[in-house]
This record gives C-alpha cells, sequence and structure tokens, in this order.
C-alpha cells in the first residue's frame, strides 16, 4: 500500500457518508461521531445500533442500497459494504469527484486508511501498520494504553499549565528548558495515577526550586 501521510483533521464542520449499515459501519461511525462530524448513512440493512443513533437524532439514515451521485456534497466518505461490485463503483465516483474515501474490503482502493488510536485529553497517540496488519495495530494499541494510562490527561494538562506558568515567569530559556524536561521526566504521572495530591503539588514545588536555583550553562539545544 501507498506511502501514507498521516493528518489530524477537524471534522466538525464537515459532512461525511457512510455507505453500510453492518459492523465495520457500526465502528467507523462510533469513532466518527467522537468528531462532532455530520454523519449521513446509506444502506438497506442497518444495525440495531445505528438505528438507535438515528432514532436519537445522531446521524441521518436513508435506508436503501447506494445510488450514483450519493457522494455529492460530501467531504469524506467511508464504504463498508459487503458488495465488492459496487464498492469498485463507488470507489471509481469517488477519484472522479477528488472526495476523501476509505474502502473497508479494498484499502488500497481508497486514499485514506483509519490508524488505531488511543486519546488520554490532548495526548492523541496513533499508529498503523499500512493495512498489513490491524490486529498487530489492536495489539499495540492494548500495551500502550496500559503504558500511557487515564493519568496522562491530567499530567499533559499540567504540563501545560507549568508552560503557560513559565513562559511568564522564567526569563531565561535554557532555565524553562531544563524546568520542562524535569517535569517529564519526573514521576508525577505515577503520583497522579495513585491520586496522590498533595505530593504532586510537593514534587512540583521541588522542582521549580531546583530548577530555578541552578545556573544553566551550554545553548540548550542539547536533548
Ligand atoms: C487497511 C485498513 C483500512 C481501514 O479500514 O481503514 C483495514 C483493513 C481491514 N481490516 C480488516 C479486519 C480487521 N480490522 C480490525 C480492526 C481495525 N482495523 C482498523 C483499520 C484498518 N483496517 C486499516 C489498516 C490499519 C492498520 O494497518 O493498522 C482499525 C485500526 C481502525 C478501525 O477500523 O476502526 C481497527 C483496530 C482498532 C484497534 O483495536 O485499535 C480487526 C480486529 C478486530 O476486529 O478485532 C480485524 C479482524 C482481523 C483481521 O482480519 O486482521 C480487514 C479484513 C476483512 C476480511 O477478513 O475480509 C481489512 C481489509 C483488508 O485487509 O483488505
Ligand atoms: N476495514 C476494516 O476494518 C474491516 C473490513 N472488513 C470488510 O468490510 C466489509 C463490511 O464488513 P461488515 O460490516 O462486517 O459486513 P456486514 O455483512 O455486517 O454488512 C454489510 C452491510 O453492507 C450493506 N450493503 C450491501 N450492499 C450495499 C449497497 N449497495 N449500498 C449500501 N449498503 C450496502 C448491507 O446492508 C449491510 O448493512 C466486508 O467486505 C469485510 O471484508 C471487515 C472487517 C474489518
Amino acid at each position: 500500500m501507498g506511502n501514507y501521510y498521516p493528518l489530524m483533521v477537524d471534522l466538525s464542520k464537515m459532512k461525511c457518508l457512510v455507505v453500510g449499515g453492518g459492523a465495520v459501519a457500526l465502528r467507523k461511525t462510533l469513532a466518527l461521531k467522537e468528531t462532532g462530524v455530520d454523519i449521513t448513512l446509506i444502506s438497506p440493512e442497518i444495525m440495531a445500533p445505528l438505528v438507535q443513533l438515528a432514532d436519537a437524532g445522531e446521524i441521518n439514515l436513508i435506508r436503501r442500497p447506494y445510488q450514483k451521485g450519493d457522494l455529492e456534497g460530501f467531504h469524506l466518505v467511508y464504504v463498508a459494504i459487503n458488495d465488492k461490485k459496487v464498492s469498485e463503483e463507488i470507489s471509481r465516483e469517488a477519484l472522479d469527484t477528488g472526495v476523501f474515501f476509505n474502502i473497508a474490503d479494498q484499502p488500497a482502493a481508497g486514499n485514506f486508511i483509519v490508524p488505531s488510536k488511543i486519546q488520554r485529553g490532548d495526548l492523541v497517540l496513533s499508529f498503523s501498520t499500512n493495512g498489513k496488519s490491524p490486529i498487530l495495530s489492536k495489539k499495540i494499541r492494548q500495551e500502550l494504553e496500559e503504558r500511557y494510562g487515564a493519568e496522562y490527561e491530567e499530567f499533559l494538562q499540567l504540563l501545560g499549565r507549568e508552560r503557560v506558568w513559565a513562559l511568564r515567569e522564567i526569563e531565561q530559556i535554557d532555565q524553562r528548558k531544563a524546568y520542562f524536561k524535569a517535569l517529564v521526566y519526573s514521576t508525577l504521572p505515577e503520583l497522579l495515577k495513585a491520586g496522590k495530591t498533595a505530593e504532586v503539588l510537593r514534587q512540583i514545588a521541588e522542582i521549580r526550586e531546583k530548577t530555578l536555583s541552578k545556573e544553566i550553562g551550554g545553548t540548550g539545544n542539547d536533548k
């Protein structure tokens, strides 16, 4: 498969079409829903959880097979159907239209594929095997979910706050950098995970004191 380029796309003001109403369409729809994109799903048969989403007003359903021209007005298209011939027809039409499209049963025919993803607040870990082994992606996701647990959401918020503080309060660039580095390489994630709030505050104060009292030499460009 191709040399894919990973992007972080804001879909919130875009329109997305899902063709198909089976298990794969459901998985892609649930992931898309989190982005706030406007979702329309076209399929003659539709799994119950998708019907429930439509009943709740979260997606638009069109209960019929795909028809030529259905792509019009959409920015992003997912095709997850069990009919290779129709998939191929939609691929050809999508290429002509220039829309971004993903074909679940023939990934190489589409112009994007979906990576695995872990979200911890503003921390996004996303990776892919370029279609060689989705199950390896799943395994890696499970391993990384353990390594970078829910505490990383709060840790990153903390780092963001400290960065704003340091940009304002620490004049010397090398000293700021040393402060950021000391925070990132600290045991703060472990303390957050254990819910030791007082310890967290104590450690931040300690790191501030240490980095601010130190004379920092060099260019600050070392790793
Ligand atoms: C190329 C790609 C195109 C795309 O869909 O964008 C693609 C293609 C195909 N997947 C297939 C099967 C499975 N896909 C999964 C799971 C995921 N598949 C996802 C993405 C991708 N799948 C893209 C490549 C991403 C990459 O390389 O990393 C994830 C990341 C995102 C998502 O889909 O939401 C999500 C993992 C989420 C996670 O757990 O983190 C499982 C596991 C399971 O269900 O437990 C199975 C069953 C096991 C197996 O078959 O390997 C089949 C064969 C169908 C058949 O047998 O006919 C094809 C078609 C083909 O290969 O031709
Ligand atoms: N990319 C991926 O992650 C994966 C891809 N697949 C592939 O994705 C495809 C779909 O898988 P499932 O959702 O499990 O299939 P499924 O059999 O559960 O659902 C197929 C759906 O396609 C709809 N459909 C069929 N013809 C249609 C048409 N002309 N217009 C609109 N909708 C139509 C049916 O109504 C049904 O809802 C399969 O071909 C499978 O090989 C399977 C697993 C993972």
